[in-house]
C-alpha cells in the first residue's frame, strides 16, 4: 500500500480564499494550484503545455525522453508526469513517485507503464486512445505504394548519383489484398483507405469486430498471412503479440509479399524479417517501431534492417503530425487537469471510471472527497460511516481489479470537519489515497 503522509495540523481556509480548482493531496498543506508540479517529457505539444500552464500549474518541459536515474529523481517531486512510448514507468520507477496523481501517456499506447502497479498505488493513467489513428493509417497507405513501386531504393540510387529505370517487380496496388492485422481504430481506418485506392481487405482480430466497406475477417492469422499481398500489423503490445510474426510466419507469406509493422517493436522478429528481405521471400517492408528505441534523436541507430533490400525505415513517426499532437496534447492535458482538479477518472486506462457533477461556484460549505482505496469488503461501509453525520449531496464509486475509486460531495459546517474526515478516511487499512477538493 502507497505510503500515506498525514495532513499536518494547519487551519484550512474556506473556499473563497483559494481558487476554484485548489486541491488538497494527502502529502501536502492545503496549497494553490501553483504548488502542482507537472513533468513533461518526449516533447508533448505545445498545446498540453498551454492547457497546464493556463491550469496555474508549475510545468518542466522537456524535448527528450529521460534515462532511468534522471527519471527517477525528477518523479519524486512532481503530482502528474505526462509521457509517449518511450518512458518506461515500470514499477521500480513508480516506486519513488510519491507526489504522482496522474500519469499522462500523450500516445495511444500504454504498455511502456505498469498500469496494475500504478493503480496499486493510486495514480490514474490516461491515454489519448484514437487522435493519431489516422496519421498512422496515412503513413501505412503512402507504404504501401512506396513498397510496391521500390521508391524507398529508388530515391536512395537516385541520391547517390545512380539512375535506375526499371519496371520489374513494380506493381499497382489496385486489385492487391491488404491483410490487417488487429482491426482496431487504426486497422479499420486503415482498410477504408484501402479500399478507396482500389485494394481487397482481409483482417484479423482476436474480438469479433464489424467489418467496415466490403472488407472480410479471415478465420486465422495463418490464413490471412497466406492470402494477403501486404500484412499490416496493428495489435497493442501484449504477451499474446510478442513474436507474433517470426520465421514460420514469414514462411506462409506470399513469395514477394510485404510486411507493414507500425505497431510495437516486439510484434516482429526482426533477425528473421531481415533474412526473409534478403533471399528474396518477402517482396520489402516498412518498420516504424523496434525492440529498442533511443531515448532521443541522432546519430547511432542499429537495425539488421539496415540497408536490407526495399526496406523502409522511420523513427517511431506513425502518429507524430501537426495535427495529432495538436490532439492528444488537448485531449490529455484536460484529462489532467480535470482529474487533479474534480477528480474525474472518465477515460482512465487502469481505474475504474467516475465523476460527479460540479460543486457550484456559489457553494461555500462543499467539500469533494476523492478515494483510492484496495476493492476488498468493508471498506465502502467504513467510509459511509464516516460521512454518516454529513450531508452527502452525491457519490459514486466504482472499482476495477484490485482498485477501487470513491467520489463523494460532502456538506460540511466548520473547516476542522475536513480535517476529521480526511484523517478518518486515511486511517481506513485500505486506503491508498485520499484527496479533499474544495
Ligand atoms: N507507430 C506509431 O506511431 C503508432 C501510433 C499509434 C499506435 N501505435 C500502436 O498501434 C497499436 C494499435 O493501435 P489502435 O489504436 O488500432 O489500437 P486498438 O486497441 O484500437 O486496436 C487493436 C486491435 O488489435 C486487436 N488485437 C489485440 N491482440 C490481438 C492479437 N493477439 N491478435 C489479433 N488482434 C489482436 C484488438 O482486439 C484490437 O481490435 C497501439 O497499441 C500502438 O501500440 C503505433
Ligand atoms: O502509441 C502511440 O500512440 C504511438 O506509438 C506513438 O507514440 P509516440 O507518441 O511516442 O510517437
Amino acid at each position: 500500500m502507497v505510503d500515506t503522509l498525514k495532513i499536518e495540523s494547519v487551519p484550512i481556509s474556506r473556499r473563497d480564499s483559494f481558487n476554484a480548482r485548489d486541491t488538497r493531496t494527502r502529502n501536502l498543506k492545503p496549497f494553490n494550484s501553483g504548488d502542482i508540479k507537472i513533468l513533461l517529457l518526449e516533447n508533448v505539444s505545445a498545446k498540453a503545455v498551454d492547457i497546464l500552464k493556463k491550469a496555474g500549474y508549475q510545468v518542466e518541459f522537456h524535448t527528450k525522453a529521460l534515462d532511468k536515474a534522471e527519471l527517477i529523481e525528477k518523479i519524486k517531486d512532481v503530482h502528474a508526469v505526462g509521457i509517449r512510448s518511450k518512458t518506461k514507468l515500470t514499477e521500480e520507477v513508480l516506486s519513488h513517485a510519491n507526489k504522482l496523481l496522474t500519469i499522462g501517456c500523450f500516445c495511444i499506447g500504454t504498455n511502456q507503464v505498469d498500469l496494475n502497479y500504478a493503480a496499486s498505488r493510486g495514480i490514474c493513467v490516461f491515454n489519448s486512445p484514437f487522435s493519431n489513428s489516422r496519421s498512422v493509417a496515412e503513413l501505412v497507405i503512402a507504404e504501401i505504394i512506396l513498397l510496391s513501386r521500390q521508391l524507398g531504393d529508388r530515391s536512395r540510387e537516385m541520391h547517390e548519383g545512380v539512375w535506375n529505370k526499371v519496371s520489374k517487380a513494380c506493381y499497382e496496388i489496385r486489385g492487391k489484398t491488404l491483410g490487417i492485422v488487429g482491426y482496431g481504430h487504426i486497422g479499420t481506418q486503415l482498410g477504408v483507405l484501402a479500399e478507396s485506392l482500389g485494394m481487397q481487405v482481409i483482417w484479423y482480430d482476436i474480438l469479433p469486430v464489424m467489418p467496415i466497406g466490403m472488407s472480410r475477417a479471415a478465420d486465422t492469422l495463418d490464413e490471412l498471412l497466406a492470402e494477403a499481398d501486404f500484412v499490416s500489423l496493428h495489435v497493442p503490445e501484449t504477451p499474446e503479440t510478442k513474436d507474433m510474426i517470426g520465421e514460420r510466419e514469414i514462411s506462409l507469406m506470399k513469395k514477394g509479399a510485404y510486411l507493414i509493422n507500425a505497431s510495437r517493436g516486439t510484434v516482429v522478429e526482426i533477425d528473421a524479417l531481415a533474412v526473409a528481405l534478403k533471399s528474396g521471400h518477402l517482396g520489402g517492408a516498412a518498420v516504424d517501431v523496434y525492440p529498442t528505441e533511443p531515448l532521443a534523436n541522432g546519430p547511432g541507430f542499429e537495425s539488421a534492417l539496415r540497408n536490407c533490400p526495399n526496406t523502409l525505415l522511420t523513427p517511431h513517426i506513425g502518429g507524430s503530425t501537426e495535427e495529432a499532437q495538436r490532439m492528444i496534447g488537448i485531449e490529455v492535458a484536460n484529462a489532467i487537469v480535470k482529474y487533479i482538479n474534480s477528480g474525474a477518472s472518465v477515460n482512465a486506462v487502469n481505474f475504474a471510471e467516475c465523476d460527479l457533477r460540479a460543486i457550484p461556484e456559489t457553494d461555500l460549505t462543499t467539500v469533494r472527497i476523492v478515494n483510492v482505496h484496495q476493492n476488498v469488503p468493508g471498506v465502502l461501509r467504513q467510509i459511509n460511516n464516516i460521512l454518516a453525520d454529513f450531508n452527502v449531496n452525491k457519490q459514486i464509486s466504482d472499482s476495477k481489479g484490485d482498485v477501487a475509486y470513491f467520489m463523494a460531495d460532502v456538506t460540511v459546517n466548520e473547516n476542522s470537519e475536513i480535517n476529521t474526515i480526511y484523517e478518518q478516511i486515511t486511517a481506513i487499512s485500505e486506503n491508498i489515497i485520499t484527496r479533499v477538493l474544495f
